[in-house]
């Protein structure tokens, strides 16, 4: 590992992913690669998660491609040196900003959507003019394997590479030093991962996880409402990290959500979920038993099947939860939807507020009052009024977790702003070193009075009166020299 993250810093350190014209070149075949081997990472994705090669496409291919060509269309004006505002001081100098790459940037992806969530990040890291290091979920194995087989063939093979392993591998390479580490995946490693950061003093983006929950009011059209929520929460088979996680509800709502959301499961999967080539299986056995084991001791409404062998568990909807069961006190990360009554909004914001930040918040509502004010009085990674998930479909959003759900942003400028040292350059002259006497030692009321004068803009009579002065002489000056001519 050592070795290899050497290697990579060398070719950072050459300067040759830092030109305009290399980045720009990399994100095109970057694309190339998405365009042409589009079947082989279709399949792979597919493979790993029990997924059409459609749904692959809509939920992660696309995403890819937009990134890529949002940053190929603004990149030019975002790594140009930005002007600032000066102060008398700095006046007649030079003061711009300077977005920097921050060096040698490692990412470790997800399993759950595993190409979008490694690809996404590298696409705003090559965007700064970064080198890096790209460790894919050992979970969505075809997808790393497609990733290592292809990844070197377009893009530059030493400044870029990929290492594929799990748990041994990644505890290696977070020995090492980088500049930057973007960790996707869940809160618990991801205070590992910002331990390991911490040796080096290296920044950390933490995208992680948590219980979404999505609030419905009472007088809503509740047969879109559950359209909604029954595309975002069962989409992936529920392992999405901004599915909604849970429902509150007034009590008498249960009921009739629960029967709606059965009939848009048949309209969307059919009587035979499990034929449905829109419905994904759980990606693992150990994922497969956490998650049956969240359905102990619960009122099931509907759903409940599941099949080991094929690791499948049909969406699920619970009512009457009790807030203090295991499935409210970690994130379900699968196709189970309890609903938790509550007698109000009040209650819903006092148990949202009680609880650990979420990575997202839904609110269901005909009034925007009320959705303004479950903004105001909660804290969420990012919310969407009356629907879900469809805040990390806009890239001038910048995407990530707050709390416990993560730090740190991505998702078009914010992942180029993420990847970049933002540097201030101050450019003086050698000359009017007169100006600088007010600075230098040794100092004297006079001085600070001035300072106080050109900088806070506080001015007592007398330096009043004898900046007045001041001008005058220049005015006289002038005029005299004018006469004299
Ligand atoms: N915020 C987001 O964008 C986002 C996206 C997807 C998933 N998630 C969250 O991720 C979680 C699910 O993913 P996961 O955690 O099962 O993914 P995972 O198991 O694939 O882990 C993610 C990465 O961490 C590495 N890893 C695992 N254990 C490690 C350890 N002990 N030390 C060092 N590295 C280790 C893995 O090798 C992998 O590359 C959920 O909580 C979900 O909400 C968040
Ligand atoms: C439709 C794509 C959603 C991606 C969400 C990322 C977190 O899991």
């Amino acid at each position: 590992m050592e070795l290899e993250v050497r290697r990579v810093r060398q070719a950072f350190l050459s300067g040759r992913s830092r030109p305009l014209r290399f980045r720009l070149q990399q994100l095109e075949a970057l694309r190339r690669m998405v365009q042409e081997r589009e079947k082989d990472i279709l399949a792979a994705i597919a493979s790993d998660l029990c997924k059409s090669e459609f749904n692959v496409y809509s939920q992660e291919v696309i995403t890819v491609l937009g990134e890529i060509d949002f940053m190929l269309e603004n990149l030019p004006e975002w790594v140009t040196a930005k002007p600032v505002k000066k102060n008398v001081l700095t006046m007649l100098d030079e003061a711009y900003i300077q977005p920097q790459p921050l060096g040698v940037v490692l990412i470790i992806g997800a399993w759950n959507y595993p190409f979008v969530l490694t690809i996404q990040p590298l696409i705003g890291a090559i965007a700064a003019g970064n080198a890096v290091i790209i460790k894919p979920s050992e979970l969505s194995e075809n997808t790393a394997k497609i990733l290592a087989k292809l990844l070197p063939q377009y893009l530059d093979q030493d400044l870029y590479i990929i290492i594929n392993g799990g748990v041994e591998e990644t505890t290696e390479l977070l020995k090492q030093r980088f500049d930057h580490i973007f960790y996707t995946g869940n809160t618990a490693v991801g205070k590992i991962i910002m331990e390991a950061a911490a040796k080096h003093l290296t920044p950390v983006t933490l995208e992680l996880g948590g219980k979404s929950p999505c609030y419905i009011d009472k007088d809503c059209d509740l047969d879109i409402v559950c359209r909604r929520i029954t595309w975002g929460k069962y989409m992936n088979c529920g392992q999405t990290c901004i599915a909604p996680d849970y429902i509150l509800c007034e009590a008498s709502l249960q009921n009739q959500i629960v029967w709606k959301i059965k009939e848009t499961v048949k309209e969307f999967y059919g009587e035979n979920i499990k034929e449905s080539p829109d419905y994904e299986r759980i990606i693992n056995l150990r994922h497969f038993k956490r998650i049956l084991s969240l359905l102990e001791g619960q009122k099931i409404a509907f759903g409940g099947e599941t099949d080991e062998a094929t690791r499948y568990i049909a969406p699920t909807v619970l009512t009457d939860v009790d807030p203090k069961t295991k499935v409210m006190q970690e994130e379900i990360f699968g196709p189970i939807l309890p609903i938790v009554p509550v007698k109000n909004v009040d209650e819903a914001i006092n148990f949202i507020n009680e609880r650990e930040k979420p990575l997202a918040l839904y609110v269901f509502s005909h009034n925007h009052k009320l959705i303004k004010r479950m903004i105001d009085e909660t804290s969420s990674g990012g919310v969407t009024g009356n629907d879900v998930i469809m805040h990390f479909m806009l890239n001038s959003f910048p995407f990530g977790g707050v709390g416990s759900s993560g730090m740190g942003a991505y998702h078009g400028k914010h992942s180029f702003d993420t990847f970049s040292h933002q540097r201030p350059c101050l450019l003086k002259s050698l000359k009017r070193e007169g100006a600088n006497k007010l600075r230098y030692p040794p100092n004297s009321q006079s001085k600070v009075d001035w300072g106080k004068f050109f900088l806070l803009k506080r001015f007592n009579k007398e330096k009043l009166g004898l900046l007045l002065l001041t001008f005058l002489g220049i005015v006289a000056a002038v005029l005299v020299k004018a006469e004299y001519y």
